[in-house]
């Protein structure tokens, strides 16, 4: 059996009084993406440097592809990188910043471009190779960033927030691409992100990450459908996280609220959307808040609306949301 692309085990760094990561144990198969995602400040860089070898942890181990890269520099450790900043050589064009990991690594040249010009083409830049890193808008450079790391043909790729800067349009294109792009070159993919579709579009496992822990890993499907508790329930964005008794709280998945059957319930908010109106209606549960198109909103009658949550489907979790 192939090692993983990237094990984890115990990790943790410090910087003074902070703790940005504590115990951080996660493994990237080979060909898998793996999306870490939490809020801001969470730890997600600090791991993401860690394993680049830009932070030396001050406990636990890094291995990639089974080699023990922990005491090693970044440059030992054969991983592409895009970050936040995307740092690329300013006198060095669109291509021959592309070109330079696979050159570097021994590749000739003609096969060198060869690659990068393939990379370039699936980020959509095939038409800008000649021009420098200043002549670029922020998202293009976004772009050859990530193409420079494909290009290396490393079997890890770490990409912190790489979509942050592009618009809605973009994005979506991209996610798209970059899911098809993992694919292809079958490279273990670790995905730094605070955006929870992004995780959902584009990585099979999400790693939830809160003040420095992992708090839950698993399926992004799987984890979303079932967060662990309500923290991880309201980070991923579900709207119905009810405070219950006990340190409970229920979730109210979107899917388990009927419309038009049950009893009239008061309506006791509007405010209207982009797509509709958001009202919040009293249930015996608690307040829901609710996301109506036009012809749902015109079932509200003399302020109630008709209701019922299918009980089966709503979770009970441990609320602890409260505190860091
Ligand atoms: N070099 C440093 N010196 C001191 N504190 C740091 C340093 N780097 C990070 N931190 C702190 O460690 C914690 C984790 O930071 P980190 O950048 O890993 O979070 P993040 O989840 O990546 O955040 P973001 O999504 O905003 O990039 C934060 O509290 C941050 O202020």
């Amino acid at each position: 059996m192939s090692s993983p692309a990237l094990a984890l085990h115990h990790l943790s760094k410090r910087y003074g009084s902070t703790v940005a990561a504590e115990d951080v144990s996660l493994t990237v198969g080979a060909g898998e993406t793996v999306a870490l995602l939490g809020p801001s400040g969470c730890g997600k860089s600090t791991v993401l440097r860690c394993v680049a070898g830009l932070e030396r942890p001050d406990a636990g181990r890094v291995e990639i592809g089974g080699r023990d890269v922990t005491p090693l520099p970044p440059e030992a450790r054969h991983v592409g990188l895009v970050f936040q900043d995307y740092a690329l050589f300013p006198h060095l064009s669109v291509l021959g910043n592309v070109t330079y990991g696979p050159r570097m690594r021994g590749a000739r040249r003609a096969q060198a471009e060869g690659r990068a010009r393939e990379a370039l083409a699936l980020v959509g830049l095939e038409a800008l190779t000649g021009r420098t890193p200043a002549q670029l808008s922020g998202g293009q450079a976004q772009r050859v960033a990530l193409a420079r790391a494909v290009a290396t043909g490393s079997p890890l790729l770490l990409l912190d927030e790489p979509l942050s800067n592009l618009d809605e349009q973009l994005r979506a294109r991209l996610r798209s691409d970059l899911r098809a792009l993992f694919g292809q070159v079958g490279a273990g993919v670790l995905l730094v992100t605070h955006d929870q579709r992004e995780a959902l579009a584009l990585a099979a496992r999400v790693a939830v990450m809160r003040a420095g822990r992992l708090v839950q890993v698993g399926g992004a499907a799987e984890v979303f459908a079932r967060p662990a508790t309500a923290w991880v329930a309201a980070f991923l964005g579900h709207t119905n996280v009810l405070t219950a008794p006990g340190g409970l709280a229920r979730l109210v998945p979107e899917g388990a609220v009927r419309l038009g059957k049950g009893n009239p319930l008061p309506v006791t908010a509007y405010q209207p959307t982009d797509t509709g109106t958001e009202v919040t209606v009293v249930h015996p549960l608690g307040t829901l808040t609710l996301h109506l198109s036009p012809r749902e909103a015109g079932g509200i009658d003399e302020g109630r609306l008709r209701l019922s949550v299918d009980e089966g489907r709503v979770l009970t979790l441990p609320d602890d949301r409260e505190g860091a």
